[in-house]
């Protein structure tokens, strides 16, 4: 069977450039982000319309205050008054819709990052684990709280600033045409320019644009992952090439940046200033030749051509954002196209906890199969503990069982209901978990064993209890209130181990799953590990994975995995009785290793 073929394609390190591929989803995506806004959005697009149109009302009052007043030299003050007092308040009164429509816009932008963000982390939340076995950290948190600020750059720099520059510019175009449409034409070819100017623009700025971002996303890897492991880091004195890598990638990033701000210095401004500065040449000239134009109309004309060329370098000049934001929205979607684990059919339920495995044949990669055809019956309430050699795939199968990766059909069942037919609430409350690292968060030793499930102090109190974690809680200063610092920090490993096996027994399983539990603590807090897994008996079905034999000793079987076939199976004392078999030589092995590392009598 193979793994789930959309694995982590787009977070694979190779898959994170090319941000262009996908601008028809990444337009969907934005737009789709604002849905529950539209009234709003529509309704600041009216008043914008509302302000836009008072604005453009402005040089036309100017030019009957010329025309009809000034050039005349008529001063009737009630029309004068009127004219001033009436630029004045169409003036004050767009500034404020203005205002409040820019105010009206952030708020929707920002509901809405809100909502995109909560729903790429629900989504990451439900991806299969085969994602997070390519996926990597820092770009991961990027696209989670970076990329999804598409939305806002989108609706409050590109989608405001390009709305109202268009608004503007229909408002000064109408007017020109009302007053002379001769002239207008010689602004609209002012059109094809701007159309080359743009396209260059795309072209020059497009890729450093999406390398940027790029970068940005490898920067945050790197610092996730120095961190991460920083115990590593620091023993073999990586620390400087690691400064050193990414000094490296900041580097790349600021060149990046600044072919970015090339293109926008270069082509954008000085270009359509210059193009300004003709067409106003041009609108004078052909006035020159037109004489029977009035003054005010002259006057009327000068003042929209600039807005006309502002709002257009505008326009242009939120290209860049534009297409940040969509290199952002298209990894955004990228990310929300990754297949999310297959949503369980509700009927089968846990009651016993006995595991049939039949003929179970797994792969993560096609044609590299892990595991052969495996057998295995496992009555509830049993102890059975798998061992074998390093790859043999013990782990590959407590992730089948644990339905991290999806199993053939049918080959797994558990009380006789096939793995995907059991919801997932019942199936996680009912299969209980402890892994090698027991991942403790920076909280609380009740939060810690809770893991935010509805349970009483009594229930925490008795699952530590259960797994012999109580009284070394309780010796803590604030008992299971004591903030166990960020990991665990605070516990020793044997400790974290106990608090993992509590939280693994509080949501009262059938089946507890132990992976390598004990390959990190002492025999002493191994025994107390040991002692809480012989209390299960007969009452929780128990497998365990075990480097350390002593662990799975008394187990009621034992399976010992070979090249990802069951080569043996029995209790301890049956399979030490294979002579020259495998598990007898594993065990004799650590005899012989523990006997060479205990001290000399
Ligand atoms: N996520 C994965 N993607 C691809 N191959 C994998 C993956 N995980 C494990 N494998 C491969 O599957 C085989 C079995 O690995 P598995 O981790 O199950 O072995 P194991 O017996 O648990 O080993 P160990 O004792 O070292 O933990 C190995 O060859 C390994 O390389």
């Amino acid at each position: 069977m193979q793994a789930d073929s959309a694995v982590a394609e787009g977070l694979a390190p190779g898959a994170e450039r090319g941000g262009r591929r996908t601008v028809g989803d990444a337009a969907r995506l934005l737009y789709e982000a604002v849905q529950p806004e539209r009234r709003h959005l529509h309704r600041a697009v009216a008043w914008l319309l509302l302000a836009a149109g008072l604005e453009a009302l402005g040089p036309l009052l100017g030019k009957a205050f010329i025309d009809n007043y000034l050039l005349p030299h008529h001063a009737e003050a009630f029309g004068i008054a009127a004219l001033l007092g009436g630029a004045l308040v169409a003036g004050i009164v767009a500034t404020c819709v203005r205002y409040l429509q820019l105010v009206r816009l952030a708020g929707l932008a920002m509901r809405s990052v809100q909502r995109i963000r909560e729903r790429v982390f629900g989504h990451v939340l439900r991806l299969p684990m085969s994602f997070f076995d390519r996926a990597i950290t820092g770009q991961l948190v990027s696209r989670v709280t970076n990329d999804t600020e598409a939305v806002k750059t989108l609706y409050v720099q590109v989608l405001f600033v390009m709305l109202d520059s268009v608004i503007v510019l229909l408002g000064a175009m109408a007017a020109m045409f009302w007053l002379d449409w001769r002239l207008m034409l010689i602004v609209l070819t002012l059109a094809p320019a701007m159309a080359l100017i743009v396209s260059l623009y795309q072209r020059l700025s497009a890729p450093a644009v999406a390398r940027t971002r790029e970068l940005r996303s490898e920067l945050n890897a790197q610092v996730a992952e120095s961190i991460a492991g920083m115990a590593v880091l620091q023993a073999s004195n990586a620390t400087l090439r690691f400064a050193q890598k990414f000094a490296g990638t900041n580097g790349a990033h600021y060149q990046s940046r600044q072919r970015e701000l090339r293109a926008n210095a270069w082509l954008l401004r000085p270009v359509l200033d210059f193009l300004n500065v003709l067409l106003l040449a041009v609108v004078i000239w052909v006035f020159g030749t037109l004489s029977a134009l009035e003054v005010g109309v002259l006057y009327a004309f000068i003042n929209y051509v600039s807005r006309v060329t502002e709002p257009l370098i505008q326009i242009t000049m939120q290209f860049s954002q534009l297409q940040q934001a969509m290199v952002g929205a298209a990894r955004v979607h990228t990310l929300l196209k990754e297949a999310e684990t297959p949503v369980a059919t509700k009927e089968g339920r846990i009651t016993e906890g006995g595991i049939a495995i039949e003929h179970l044949d797994f792969e993560y990669l096609p044609g590299r199969r892990v595991l052969h055809g495996l057998d295995l019956r496992i009555e509830p309430g049993s102890f059975h503990g798998i061992v074998g050699h390093t790859g043999s795939g013990k782990s590959t199968l407590l992730s089948l069982l644990l339905r991290f990766y999806v199993a053939p059909p049918g080959s797994i069942r558990i009380d006789g209901a096939p793995l995907d037919t059991i919801g997932e609430d019942h199936f996680r409350d009912r299969v209980g978990l402890v892994p090698q690292d027991p991942f403790l968060l920076a909280a609380s030793a009740r939060e810690n064993i809770a893991m935010g499930r509805k349970l009483t102090d009594a229930q925490v109190e008795a699952a530590a209890r259960a797994a012999h974690a109580h009284d070394f809680i309780v010796g803590l200063e604030r008992g299971y209130d004591t903030p166990l610092g960020e990991g665990g920090a605070r516990l020793s490993v044997g400790q974290k181990q106990l608090i993992a096996i509590a939280r693994a027994l509080a949501g009262e399983p059938r089946i507890l799953l132990l992976d390598e539990a004990t390959s990190h603590i002492d025999s002493e807090t191994e025994q107390v590990v040991q002692r809480a897994l012989t209390a299960l008996r007969g009452k929780v079905t128990v497998v365990a994975i075990a480097h350390r034999l002593s662990t799975i000793r008394d187990a009621d079987r034992i399976v010992v995995l070979n090249h990802g076939r069951i080569a043996e199976l029995g209790t301890h004392s049956e399979l030490m009785a294979i002579d020259g078999g495998l598990y007898q030589r594993l065990y004799l092995l650590q005899q012989l290793e523990e006997e060479e590392l205990s001290p000399r009598a």
